[in-house]
């Protein structure tokens, strides 16, 4: 027995039996029934995967019967059986969602193969529509954890932006705060989802070939260009193109962008026609765009032309909120990956990756919790698993919260390092510098002498 269902509709009953006992020998659950409105009650109640239907029946007809049946579920594959010489009705059928048709009198294995390939072919169809809801969940917004209240309004600007007509957008931040993710969700959370997104990194390709990326070349065009290629505004015509770096942009391509951002059109290298494009251009910097404009290295013309919409991702050390929040993601994502049932983190652990300051933002905690689950092999992330590096450089935090990392310190050396910073936040005035210690002013001074300070 396999799952499927066929529902079999002929006013004839000699059909309805025959086609009954070969679908039940080779597996399939069958119904049957004599007329066009006795289909439509067993299709509302029982949804059949598949339904064999004679044009001319009783009642309500085949073609009528098709119709209904495909509003209430356009899903379910419908064969019409047809008579000789009606071809012309066979052709509506197919034009209303019929997926095939078969001429009576029919022989029994074309109709085994006809109706293995109307099942197959919707097989695939789900296939499809499923990996494609997937891919959506896991590109766009949905995937972008947003705790704090920065990024939860960073994330309602994203969206309102996706959904806008906006051209140009800048996204800019920190590396590792999350540019290129918000790249992808303003593409694919946009009326131009279904469309190509291409990124390019500008600081990856040399300048001779990032013109050339960008906006192709024709045959002919320099020594290498062997063949006409087209560049990523043309491929991604519709869609988004992310330009990735932009701040490291060469000013020659700087120029030509701009044209392609005031004109939505351009000429590939070495051609002599305009090409007209649609594309919503997200570029994304982690540098200070004023001050390559101060320093010579950017152009002001184009930094007027990105900026109109501007999106700003703060480092994550500005947004402590987000840090747990991202950690549980990742964690759940690298146990999938690497088979492994982490439920959460020791109290300590937790402590030390909310004080940590992240230098390398949310790729970095991303880094820190991947290779945390694949040396962990109980529920909880225990501190020790942490990088060194990252305990090391922990500051010791407020009162009472001080946390020792496991490798121990130097106390003497903490001492020390602590009268100095006191001293430089106190612009070396020792009193001052002696009550951000607690201390007394001659505890304080002894301890200057002790280090060699005084
Ligand atoms: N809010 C978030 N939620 C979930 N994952 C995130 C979030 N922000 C960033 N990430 C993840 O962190 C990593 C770094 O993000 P991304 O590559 O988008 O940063 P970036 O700012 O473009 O970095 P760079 O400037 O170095 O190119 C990626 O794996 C991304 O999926």
């Amino acid at each position: 027995m396999n799952n499927y269902r066929v529902l079999v509709v002929d006013d004839e009953h000699l059909i309805r039996w025959s086609l009954e006992q070969s679908l039940k020998k080779q597996g399939y659950h069958v119904q049957t029934v004599g007329s066009g409105e006795e289909a439509l009650d067993y299709v509302r109640s029982d949804s059949p995967d598949l339904v064999f239907l004679d044009i001319q029946l009783p009642g309500i007809d085949g073609i009528e019967t098709l119709e209904k049946i495909k509003e209430i579920d356009s899903d379910i594959s419908v064969i019409m059986i047809t008579a000789l010489g009606v071809l012309e009705t066979a052709v509506k059928a197919m034009q209303l969602g019929a997926y095939d048709y078969i001429n009576k009198p029919f022989n029994l294995d074309e109709l085994s193969v006809v109706l293995r390939k109307a099942l197959e072919t919707q097989a695939l169809k789900k296939e499809v529509e499923h990996l494609r809801t997937e891919k959506k969940r896991t590109q766009s917004s949905s995937r972008i954890v947003a705790e704090s209240s920065h990024m939860k309004n960073v994330l309602d600007m994203v969206s309102k932006i996706a959904q806008s007509d906006a051209a140009t957008v800048l996204v800019q931040g920190e590396s590792g705060t999350g540019k290129e993710l918000v790249a992808r969700a303003l593409h694919y959370d946009s009326p131009r989802s279904e469309q190509p997104f291409m990124a390019i990194n500008c600081a990856a390709v040399p300048e001779t070939l990032l013109e050339s990326e960008l906006m192709g070349h024709e045959k002919g065009s320099f020594t290498d260009a062997k063949a006409q290629k087209k560049g990523l505004f043309e491929l991604a015509n519709g869609g988004t193109v992310f330009l990735d770096e932009i701040g490291d942009m060469p000013m020659g391509t700087q120029a030509k962008l701009l044209r392609v951002l005031e004109e939505r059109s351009f000429r590939r290298i070495g051609g002599t026609k305009d090409i007209h494009v649609d594309v919503r251009i997200v570029a994304a910097t982690n540098k200070e765009l004023l001050k390559a404009i101060d320093d010579g290295t950017f152009r002001k013309d184009l930094y007027y032309r990105i900026q109109v919409i501007p999106i700003y991702l703060p480092p994550l050390r500005e947004r402590p909120d987000d840090i747990l929040a991202l950690a549980h993601h990742f964690v759940q994502h690298f146990n999938a990956e690497f088979g492994k049932n982490v439920t959460g983190f020791s109290t300590s652990a937790e402590r030390y990756l909310l004080d940590y300051d992240w230098p390398g933002n949310i790729r970095e905690l991303r880094n820190v919790i991947e290779r945390a689950i694949i040396l962990e092999s109980g529920d909880t992330l225990k501190l020790e698993l942490l990088p060194r590096e990252m305990l090391s450089q922990t500051p010791a935090t407020t009162n009472g919260n001080f946390q020792l990392p496991p490798e121990g310190i130097d106390i003497e050396v903490v001492e020390k390092q602590l009268i100095q910073q006191a001293l430089a936040l106190s612009n070396g005035n020792q009193s001052q510098a002696a009550r951000k210690l607690h201390l007394g002013i001659d505890a304080f001074r002894y301890r200057m002498k002790k280090f060699g300070l005084l």
